[in-house]
């Protein structure tokens, strides 16, 4: 049996897909990760998971008072546990929070074991995403239009370090950035085979 039959799940539009590591979305707040991710994993017919459902399912506590009650660094120790624990498993798709790819630990990991996937937006259109959710402490400023700037200029240089980038404008929808990454990812034949 060649390996593509062996390991092969059917994608949703009947393609056999054969998922070779992990995908690790990784970008700003609103770049897609948890939207596009979940999306993804149906149609490569693979699990989906989120390291900040994770954590927040452990906690039993939501992001928010996580960094409330044990403070920042605490939720970055556990995600980066928990990114770890999750690279050990089965080839998946695995949705970061936008701070996972800043500890280089972190990033040694993801291209280790996985391959990693940077949603790049505007500030513009992860502002019209992220403004009417009050599920981001980091943005619980005075001027959280201001503080996501300040967070994107810092961290773009530590998103451009990721395997491959898949631009996400205001006008493309969540199939059609599946779309953009399953054709990123059947560029790398170590990471996905289509037939
Ligand atoms: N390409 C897209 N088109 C339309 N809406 C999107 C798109 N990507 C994300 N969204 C929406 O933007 C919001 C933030 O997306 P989310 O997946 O939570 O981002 P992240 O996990 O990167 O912070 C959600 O409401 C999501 O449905
Ligand atoms: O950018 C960040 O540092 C964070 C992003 C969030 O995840 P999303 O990027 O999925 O919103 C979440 O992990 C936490 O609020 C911190
Ligand atoms: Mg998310």
């Amino acid at each position: 049996m060649s390996k593509i039959e062996h390991n092969s799940a059917k994608t949703e539009d009947g393609r056999a897909a054969a998922l070779h590591k992990t995908v690790v979305m990784v970008g700003m707040m609103g770049a897609g990760k948890t939207a596009v991710g979940r999306a993804l994993a149906q149609r490569l017919g693979v699990p989906f998971l989120d390291s900040d459902a994770e954590i927040e399912n452990a906690a039993n506590m939501s992001i928010p008072e996580i960094f409330e009650r044990d403070g920042e660094a605490f939720f970055r120790d556990r995600e980066s546990q928990v990114i770890g624990r999750l690279l050990k498993g089965a080839p998946c798709v695995l949705s970061t929070g936008g701070g996972a790819f800043l500890a280089e630990a972190n990033r040694r990991m993801i291209s280790e074991r996985g391959v990693s996937v940077w949603l790049k937006a505007d500030l513009s259109v992860l502002w019209n995403r992220v403004r009417h959710k009050d599920t981001r402490p980091l943005l619980r400023t005075a001027d959280p239009r201001a503080t996501l700037r300040a967070l994107y200029e810092a961290r773009v240089p530590l998103y451009s370090e990721a395997d491959l980038c898949v631009i996400s404008d205001g006008e493309t929808s969540i199939e059609q950035m599946v779309d953009r990454v399953i054709a990123a990812l059947a560029t790398r034949k170590d990471v996905l085979e289509l037939s």
